[in-house]
């Protein structure tokens, strides 16, 4: 098995809250996944990298019980993952989606509301969440008229005010500039601060190799490398797959 999980490539000692293992997708004839294992411990950012259709959105969907896996098995906190995305709030679990994934017609703050509408707290939890990614001030703006690292960052602040325990992020610093890419940085290490578990797929790996404690690789849905990110960005595997991709692009 291709296991990311052993213990010297999961120094952290925290219960794992997110863990992966086994892990096979296959659509028609395609394998997407195989034999995919990794873990995401309390508090702890592991990146997911990897070249375009690596699987990286396959295992996110995975997670979310949006795909069903023809091998192998996902559990959150301990327990087996919800094959249902409707019971993953429950579960603890947030998603961001690649691009933004809003609704551009309702206001920054009603994007984050529908998050939350159930909880009787559901006012502080946005506002709390808007202010965490530093929106509090177009609280009351259509989210399709802001600029499109605005509306990142209300996605963020959707994800942000269910208080996930594990935080899944698809390619959040897209589009994105250097003083957004770096706002993001400071909350996803503030949010893993306060004990969640973020797993974060993304193609920028300068933001990757700074924010996150350790780095998964895949290629053709297999896990190539895992380790610390100094570790990884010098393995001659992941650079032949995907780090060289980047420099000549
Ligand atoms: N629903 C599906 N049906 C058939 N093939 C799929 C489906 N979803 C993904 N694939 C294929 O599975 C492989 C993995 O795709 P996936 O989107 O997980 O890759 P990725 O690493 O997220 O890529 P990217 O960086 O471009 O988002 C690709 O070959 C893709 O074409």
């Amino acid at each position: 098995m291709t296991d990311a999980s052993g213990p010297r490539d999961r120094p952290d000692p925290r219960p794992a809250r997110l863990r992966v293992r086994g892990l096979g997708v296959r659509f028609g004839g395609l394998d997407a996944l195989t034999d995919v294992g990794l873990e995401v411990a309390e508090g702890e950012v592991v990146g997911l990298i990897g070249p375009n259709g690596a699987g990286k959105t396959t295992l996110f969907n995975v997670v979310c019980g949006l795909v069903r896996p023809t091998a192998g098995d996902v559990e959150i906190a301990g327990a087996p993952a919800p094959r249902r995305p409707d019971r993953l709030l429950a579960a603890g679990v947030a998603r961001t989606l690649q691009g933004v994934g809003v609704l551009p017609s309702l206001t920054v703050l009603e994007n984050v509301l529908v998050a939350v509408l159930d909880r009787t707290d559901r006012d502080e939890r946005a506002a709390g969440a808007l202010e965490r990614v530093g929106l509090p001030h177009v609280a009351g703006r259509t989210v399709g008229a802001l600029p499109y690292p605005e509306q990142k960052r209300v996605a963020l602040a959707r994800a942000l005010a269910t208080a996930p325990r594990l935080l899944l992020l698809d390619e959040p610093a897209g589009g994105l500039g250097p003083q957004d890419v770096a706002d993001l940085g400071a909350t996803v290490r503030e949010v893993a601060g306060q004990g969640c578990a973020v797993l974060l797929v993304e193609h920028h790996v300068d933001f990757v190799m700074s924010v996150c404690d350790r780095v998964v690789v895949l290629d053709f849905g297999r896990v190539i490398a895992a380790g610390l990110p100094d570790e990884v960005r010098r393995d001659p595997a992941v650079e032949q797959a995907y780090l060289g991709i980047e420099v000549a692009r």
